[in-house]
C-alpha cells in the first residue's frame, strides 16, 4: 500500500523557524539540517512529508494551485492575496500588526493623499473603509522610506517592536489589525486527505494549547 504524501509550502524568512520549531513541537521528526539548507524542495521520506520553501507573499499561491496541501502563511499575506483556501488554524506565531503610519504633525489634508505599500490590496480596502480616497503607491520594501523622501503621505505596514517607525522618525497613526501567520489548506487536499492534515491540524491545536504532543 502506498502511503499519502503530504506537501507542505513554508514561509522562507522569519516565519520559518517559528513554524519549523511548532511542528516540531507537533511531533515531526525535522531534522537539525533544515534551518541550514538552501534546497528548496526537502523530503522527509519517513514521515511522508515533502517540503517547499516559498517566498511568504507566495505560499497560498501554492497552496492555492494544489501543488501544496497545506501551508503557513502570515494573516497580512492572506488578506492581501484573497487566494481560494481555507484558513484553519490561528498559529498565534510572528506577531505584529499592521497600520498606516507617517511623519509626525503631518495631517492627511490632500484630496487624494498618497499611501506607500507593500500591500496595495489591504491598504486601499482599509482607506476604503474609512471613507478615504488615496492614491496607492506599490514598494517591495523599505516602505519607511516613502514618507522621508516625499514619495507619500502615509505607509501602510508591519510593525512589531515599531524600531523601524522610530529610527526614521515617524510615526504610527493609526492600528488596522493584530497579525498571526495561520495554517491554510487547498480545498480539495482537504477531502483527499482528510485523515492525515485532519492529524496535522489536532497536533497543531494542541501545541497552540499548550498541551503536550506524543508521536
Ligand atoms: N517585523 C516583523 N516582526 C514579526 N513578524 C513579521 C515582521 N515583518 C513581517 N512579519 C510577518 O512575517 C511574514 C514574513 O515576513 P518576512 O519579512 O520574512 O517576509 P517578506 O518581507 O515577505 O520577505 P522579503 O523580505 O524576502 O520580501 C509577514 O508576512 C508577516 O506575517
Ligand atoms: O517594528 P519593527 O520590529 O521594526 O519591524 C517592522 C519592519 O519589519 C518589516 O520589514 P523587513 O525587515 O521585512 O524589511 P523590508 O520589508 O523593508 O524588506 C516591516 O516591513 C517593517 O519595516
Amino acid at each position: 500500500m502506498t502511503s499519502t504524501i503530504l506537501t507542505i509550502a513554508m514561509p522562507k524568512g522569519r516565519i520559518f523557524e517559528e513554524a519549523v520549531q511548532m511542528l516540531r513541537n507537533a511531533g515531526y521528526d525535522l531534522p537539525p539540517e533544515f534551518e541550514d539548507s538552501r534546497k528548496l524542495i526537502i523530503d522527509i521520506e519517513q514521515a511522508n512529508m515533502r517540503f517547499i520553501l516559498a517566498k511568504p507573499m507566495d505560499v497560498p499561491t501554492y497552496v492555492e494551485h494544489g501543488v501544496a496541501d497545506v501551508g503557513i502563511a502570515g494573516k497580512d499575506v492572506m488578506l492581501e492575496e484573497k487566494r481560494d483556501v481555507y484558513e484553519v488554524l490561528d498559529l498565534g506565531i510572528s506577531r505584529c500588526h499592521l497600520a498606516v503610519a507617517g511623519l509626525p504633525g503631518i495631517e492627511l489634508d490632500s484630496v487624494a493623499p498618497k499611501i506607500a505599500s507593500k500591500y496595495p490590496n489591504v491598504a486601499s480596502s482599509y482607506f476604503r473603509s474609512q471613507g478615504k480616497q488615496v492614491e496607492i503607491i506599490k514598494l517591495n520594501g523599505s516602505i519607511e522610506l516613502a514618507p522621508m523622501i516625499g514619495l507619500a503621505d502615509r505607509i501602510v505596514d508591519i510593525v512589531s517592536t515599531g524600531r523601524t517607525l522610530k529610527e526614521n522618525g515617524l510615526v504610527e497613526t493609526e492600528k488596522i489589525m493584530d497579525i498571526t501567520s495561520r495554517f491554510i489548506v487547498n480545498p480539495v487536499s482537504y477531502r483527499v486527505k482528510a485523515k492525515v492534515i485532519d492529524d496535522m491540524v489536532g497536533r497543531l491545536e494542541k501545541v497552540i494549547e499548550g498541551k503536550e504532543v506524543v508521536r
